[in-house]
């Protein structure tokens, strides 16, 4: 007799990155599909993929993460293969998903590299889910998002020990002084001001507020800054402020001779992350004169794979979720449904 609740595999779902010059336009195009961002800002993005060849690391790094997931599905007993699919660019979730339902599998766990709440980070995944589940057809196989893990414990540890390296790096002179700034995504104030699971606004940045409070406190810093970056779309629409680099002028204006910046927004060393922190906020700092170490993201520690096998299982088994905020853990619907009636 078969088990009602088991599952067949894990979905990897993620952004997606162009791997060669040729697919940075299309890709972009995909990104901001409907989405309202000026072809100025398209251009100047593209610039920065150029940069580097026009290959994304993203596919990259995500291929290592699902490699260390292989490894420790396996030492844990869990046996699921893991397929890759991106909601911009290939393997497309579209055609994953249908590679899913020609290999038999009925029912699958996904897992999307997002830690977040909100448009972007959660509901946008579930569209996602939901759109590759439509093109397949009837033979889709039924699709779990796993929840939201902003707060899991493996995650904030190894953002921390990140924080730490990136505090070792400095010269021992700014060290003492240095200035902890944590980064995410910006996104439209708009986006941010709907509400999330628990019916009260700003769910993404709460979340993320909530993560920084967390790292720090695993790290001893007990005085920190939040900020953002990587803002797009016109400059008559308010995002979420202010930009680090705006940031860095304003610590220097207060006397402080070095920074640790630390991208908790993002799970690995992708463009945005690459570009925006190890050029722009760089340049800027070493502009200012001031000591710059940016911290590693969580994607390369071995306990991030940890952490996805850990939320598998949790499903799984139905074990009480590892989390050490109040704050709730959204996310975890069937087939793209939203979290609660218009959540995020
Ligand atoms: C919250 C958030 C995350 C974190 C959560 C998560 O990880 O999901 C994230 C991740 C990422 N964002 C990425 C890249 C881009 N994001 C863009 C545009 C946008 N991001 C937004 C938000 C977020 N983005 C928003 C509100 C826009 C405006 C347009 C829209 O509403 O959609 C654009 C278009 C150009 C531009 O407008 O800058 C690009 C190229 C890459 C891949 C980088 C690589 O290739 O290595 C990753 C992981
Ligand atoms: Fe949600």
């Amino acid at each position: 007799m078969s088990n009602p609740v088991s599952f067949d595999a894990v979905l990897f779902l993620s952004f997606g990155g162009p791997e060669g010059p040729d697919e940075v336009r299309p890709f972009l195009e995909n990104v901001t599909r409907g989405r309202g961002v000026p072809p100025e800002r398209l251009d100047e993005v593209a610039e920065h993929y150029h940069h580097f060849g026009g290959v994304s690391p993203i596919n990259r790094l995500n291929r290592e993460i699902m490699a260390a997931v292989d490894t420790e599905l396996t030492a844990r007993g869990v046996d699921l293969p893991v397929y890759f699919g991106n909601r911009n660019w290939h393997p497309l979730v579209e055609d994953t998903v249908g590679r899913m339902a020609d290999d038999g599998i009925r029912r699958a766990l996904v897992f999307a590299t997002s830690a977040w709440g909100g448009y972007s980070g959660c509901k946008q995944y579930h569209e996602d889910i939901s759109r590759a589940r439509g093109a397949v057809g009837e033979r889709a196989p039924e699709l779990v998002k796993l929840r939201q893990f902003y707060d899991h414990p493996l995650f904030v540890q190894a953002n921390a020990d990140a924080v730490r390296r990136a505090y070792a790096e400095l010269a021992a002179s700014t060290r003492e002084q240095a200035r902890l700034v944590f980064t995410a995504h910006s996104v439209p104030l708009q986006a941010d001001d709907q509400p999330g699971a628990d019916g009260r606004p700003q769910w993404y940045s709460r979340q993320v507020h909530e993560t920084a409070r967390l790292v720090a406190e695993e790290v001893g810093v007990d005085s920190y800054d939040v900020v953002w970056q990587s803002r797009s779309g016109p400059p008559s629409v308010p995002w979420l402020e202010p930009d680090i680099c705006d940031h860095l002028d304003e610590v220097h204006a207060a006397g402080v001779g070095a920074v640790v910046v630390s991208p908790i927004g993002f799970v690995s060393d992708h463009l945005e992350v690459v570009w925006d922190l190890d050029n722009e906020a760089s340049e800027k700092a070493e502009e200012l004169r001031m000591g710059f170490a940016r911290a590693a993201t969580a994607g390369t520690d071995p306990r991030f794979a940890e952490m996805i096998v850990d939320l598998v299982v949790e499903h799984l088994e139905a074990k009480q979720p590892r989390k050490l905020s109040t704050l709730a853990s959204a996310g975890c619907t069937t087939n793209g449904e939203p979290c609660a009636p218009g959540c995020c």
